[in-house]
């Protein structure tokens, strides 16, 4: 006991731990973006929560700053433990849990195949476009719009882009079923996340996350299926494989573990912030019509919305900001490992969610207000808050499909408004509360599409 407490001195102070559990009892780790608000508060800011292995939590904006952009290089590690190697195809492999030379190796060669495929520029703008036009065709081919399930033309929309770039090819809507059974959000459930990181061998017991890899196995096959290394790459597989002819630190178990990891956080996040923007929608009505106001003087409506519009779209640009702040998807980061000042190999968490959510430069930070983004002047856009929204996170290990995200965001979010006006279904409240699995979903409901033009 005595030797427990020896090392509980060893971290910055935090909630009274006990032998075994740690803070478990105390802590809700199901909710954990207010289990950990609560706890946390009377700690300046830092505190270590025992779960039961010690995971550092910083909460407030200029620490987190402090220790992943001034310090960057001594919190760059991730936790190396089974429950975050379930979709890793190799040891220290792929991207989001890999450390050291091969994780700066292979996020380096991943953003230069994206790039070399327009990451972020015009050749993804028109790639989104075009899986944002099957869905409003989808849509539009709908006989009954009073009572639309959203999530799922969302879900093949935001699929069908990361599909196209990593493995070529979209699905048709009507051919989609399998997707429908990633349910990650149930591997994700965070208590089974805890207990997974204490104590390993549970990883090993059969789980769903075998599908999923599956899945990305399947899609792999099908890109790499009669392709040859002396033809041009058409999609991110192919190229990975034409590179693993020159470069030693790519091969096989990477390519599978880049791709998945590629395809699944491009996936659920993006998807999730999109649902969110429907039900805030749906929601706040005055909103949405000054917004497709804005859309329409500046586009009309014989085209889609463009990346070179947004210039022109102040308004866009704040709700896009404000539903990534609203949304706050990931209640927790993805936990990082330091190196140095408190015990080296010790898990931190940079607490984004709280930011976004308490940071005292949003005033009245509840409320969902695109408007608190736009300068005096109108036109322009706070940096000051823009600073401080930080979904993505920030330092050198950031979210590595940024850029694309945000394109995926803001043309989807403009085109559905363009031309839709989304509403509550007849006679119901739109429900904000959000459910807590893995990251914040907003809860199943059913949305009314009116044709807005
Ligand atoms: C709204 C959408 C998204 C959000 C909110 C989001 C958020 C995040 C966050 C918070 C991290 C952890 C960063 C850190 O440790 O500091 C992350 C990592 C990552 N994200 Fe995203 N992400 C989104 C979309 C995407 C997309 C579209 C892709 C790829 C196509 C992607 C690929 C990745 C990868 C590969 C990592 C691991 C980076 C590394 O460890 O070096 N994400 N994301």
């Amino acid at each position: 006991c005595i030797q427990y407490y020896r090392y509980v001195a060893r971290y910055p102070k935090g909630p009274f731990p006990l032998p075994f559990i740690g803070n478990h009892g105390v802590v809700d780790f199901e909710r954990q973006h207010t289990g950990f608000e609560r706890i946390s508060k009377d700690f300046n800011g830092i505190c270590t929560i025992f779960t039961p292995s010690p995971l550092v939590h910083l909460r407030d904006y200029e620490l987190i700053k402090e220790a992943f952009i001034e310090n960057g290089d001594d919190y760059i590690g991730r936790p190396q433990n089974k429950m975050f190697e379930m979709f890793a195809f190799a040891p220290n492999g792929g991207v989001i849990n890999s450390i050291g030379d091969n994780w700066r190796e292979q996020r380096r060669t991943a953003l230069s195949i994206l790039r070399d495929f327009g990451m972020g520029k015009n050749v993804q703008e028109t790639l989104v476009q075009s899986a944002i036009t099957d869905m409003l065709d989808y849509l539009d081919e709908m006989k009954d719009r009073t009572n639309v399930d959203m999530h799922w033309p969302i879900q093949v929309m935001i699929v069908n882009v990361v599909n196209e770039i990593m493995f070529g090819f979209r699905h048709k809507y009507a051919e989609s079923g399998p997707l429908l059974k990633f349910l990650l959000d149930r591997i994700f459930s965070s208590k089974l996340m805890f207990l997974g990181i204490s104590l390993p061998f549970l990883v090993d017991l059969p789980f769903i996350g075998w599908h999923v890899q599956q899945f990305v196995i399947d899609n792999i096959h099908r890109a790499l299926d009669g392709y040859s290394t002396d033809d041009e790459p058409s999609c991110f597989a192919q190229a990975y494989k034409q590179r693993m002819l020159t470069n030693k630190a790519l091969d096989e178990g990477n390519l599978y573990a880049v791709c998945s990891d590629f395809f699944l956080a491009g996936m659920e996040t993006t998807m999730t912030t999109l649902r969110w923007a429907m039900v805030l929608m749906a929601k706040h009505q005055q909103i949405q019509d000054r917004l497709r106001a804005e859309i329409h003087s500046v586009v009309g409506t014989n085209r889609l919305p463009s990346l070179n519009d947004q210039n022109n779209m102040p308004f866009s640009r704040a709700c896009v900001l404000e539903v990534q702040r609203c949304a706050n998807v990931l209640s927790n980061n993805v936990y990082r490992e330091t190196r140095q000042s408190i015990p080296a190999g010790t898990m931190v968490n940079a607490d984004i969610h709280h930011v976004m959510a308490h940071d005292p430069l949003f005033v009245h930070p509840e409320k969902f207000n695109p408007q608190r983004y736009i300068a005096e002047d109108g036109n322009t856009l706070r940096k000051d808050l823009i600073e401080r929204t930080i979904p993505f996170s920030i330092g050198k290990r950031s979210c590595a499909g940024e850029s694309l995200a945000k394109v995926e965001l803001v043309l989807c979010l403009a085109a559905m408004v363009q031309h839709y006006r989304i509403l509550p279904c007849e006679g119901v409240e739109i429900d904000l509360e959000p459910l807590a699995r893995g990251l914040l979903r907003p809860r199943d409901q059913n949305l009314r599409l009116e044709k807005a033009f």
